[in-house]
């Protein structure tokens, strides 16, 4: 049903009396219904305008699709313990003073951010990830929202006090252009030159020591440990053939791409790391892997044998008990099946253990399940900060937001974030490749190597990778 819409020139002036009248720059949104439209298309259509900034977002069901254009405000910080408190004032402020046109009491129509948050602020840095500092978000000056079929979009345009009708006039230019342009998906291809794990034996070392030290140390249960893998391409990679590709090879899973400068974090993740919308809470406890068979017996008894392997449901069981302790913090009402359930993604089987609770102060906002959460021992390990300090010193590389909260937040503290893992940085000709496991001290350093090799596979094939 369409609902009866205000204009956008009118709703413009009233927001720009209001930042006449308080003397400063505030934030206009205005959010309309659409006709159906192709969000890779959407996301393709606008490079030439808003190449540097973009991201998308799609969930496994395709309940909920964001596309965003352009950045009307980026939030991005160097700070990194407080990084979630820091991006959640910046973002309080910026909606308190905003002038918001929304009729829809749709989740993901208003005014939304979309970015994410450093894996830890402690750890070695490297120059790859310096365009994403320790949090970064993107406002997007266009925004495409599809819920369960539905679709809108968003405008976010910055008034000065001092402004006119020019910017609107502008933008409404753009949107034209992209509206009446020639939407098309991408047609370009990818390349790959040069697959390169880097050092493999020193990585299956690294994990015989963590072993050792889990045995040793009784205290210790679980320290999540992860390698890259560079490529070279023979061009600059488009970031929209990869989402394609993802699109197509991993529907199963959160897709999501954030751009910045000159670089694409993407990927297809499996795993939820919390879901907010009014009082409801979702997240989800993902760690236990196995590979795919090749007949629908081989994969049924491999799942089997995953359901019953002590050393997975340990690795598991460690992820359930420390969610289930925060979202009891949080939730009344918290529902968590006893046993793990397998969840089967193209590539790969996990054990999974959904968690559901009702909020009991509806006030607060995902922000802090989020800082909680993070990391899940699915990331981490147990303890948290002893698992850290190993990882520190035995991965010797900057995870960047590679398993990290990635995800959106809207102007009423609803939202959702993944746990950006099966994910990739490409800069231009160049990508490095993350993947991770959960050792644990009955861990096999070779089988975990094995395990990491399964999980680049999906942004390896996404990128072209032949061997697969
Ligand atoms: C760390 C990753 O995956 C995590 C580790 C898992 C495991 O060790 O069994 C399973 C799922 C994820 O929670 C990754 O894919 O990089
Ligand atoms: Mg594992």
């Amino acid at each position: 049903m369409k609902m009866e819409q205000m204009d956008i020139v009118d709703e413009y002036k009233i927001a720009l009396t209001k930042a006449k009248n308080k003397n400063k720059t505030l934030l206009f949104s205005y959010t309309e219904q659409l006709n159906n439209i192709d969000p890779l298309s959407f996301y393709s259509s606008a490079k030439a305008i808003f190449q540097v900034e973009r991201f998308f977002w799609k969930v496994p069901n395709d309940e909920m699709i964001i596309v965003g254009l352009g950045s009307a405000h980026t939030f991005q910080t160097e700070v990194g313990e407080g990084r979630f408190e820091y991006i959640e004032r910046e973002w309080n402020q910026f909606i308190h003073d905003a002038h918001v046109y929304n009729p829809f009491d749709v989740q993901g129509t208003g005014p939304v951010i979309f970015g994410g948050f450093s894996f830890d602020p402690l750890s070695m840095k490297e120059s790859e990830w310096t365009p994403f500092y320790n949090a970064l978000f993107h406002l997007p000056k266009l925004m495409l929202i599809i819920n369960k079929q539905e679709v809108f979009l968003t405008t976010n345009i910055l008034c000065h006090s001092n402004d006119n009708l020019d910017k609107l006039n502008h933008h409404l230019k753009l949107k034209r252009e992209i509206f009446e342009g020639k939407v098309s998906k991408s047609i370009e291809n990818i390349n790959i030159k040069q697959e390169h794990e880097l050092n493999q034996q020193a990585w299956i070392d690294s994990v015989a020591e963590v072993v050792d030290l889990l045995k040793k140390e009784k205290k210790l249960n679980k320290v999540v440990m992860a390698r890259k893998m560079n490529i070279e391409f023979n061009d600059k990679v488009a970031a929209e053939k990869v989402l394609e590709n993802l699109w197509e090879e991993q529907h199963e899973s959160y897709i999501f791409a954030l751009e910045t400068e000159n670089s694409c974090f993407t990927g297809a993740s499996p795993e939820r790391l919390v879901k907010k919308n009014g009082n409801t809470i979702v997240s989800a406890c993902l760690a236990g892997s196995i590979k795919r068979g090749n007949s629908i017996s081989e994969d049924e008894a491999l799942a089997e044998a995953l359901f019953n392997d002590e050393k997975n449901r340990h690795e598991h069981q460690l992820v359930v008990s420390m969610i289930a302790e925060i979202i009891r913090k949080y939730c009344l009402n918290v529902d968590i099946p006893e046993l793990p359930s397998v969840m089967k993604m193209r590539d790969i089987q996990h054990l999974f253990t959904p968690v559901n609770g009702i909020i009991k102060d509806d006030h607060i906002s995902i922000f802090p399940l989020v800082k909680d959460l993070h990391p899940t021992p699915a990331m981490g390990g147990v303890p948290t900060i002893e698992a850290l300090q190993i990882i520190r010193e035995k991965e010797k590389m900057d995870r960047g937001f590679y398993a990290s909260p990635i995800g959106w937040v809207d102007y009423r503290g609803n939202g959702e974030f993944a746990v950006a893992i099966r994910s990739g940085l490409i800069k231009e000709n160049e990508a490095f490749l993350y993947a991770g496991c959960g050792v644990v001290s009955d861990s096999n350093p070779e089988d975990e190597y094995f395990e990491t090799k399964i999980k680049f596979r999906p942004m390896l094939r996404a990128l072209g990778g032949k061997k697969l």
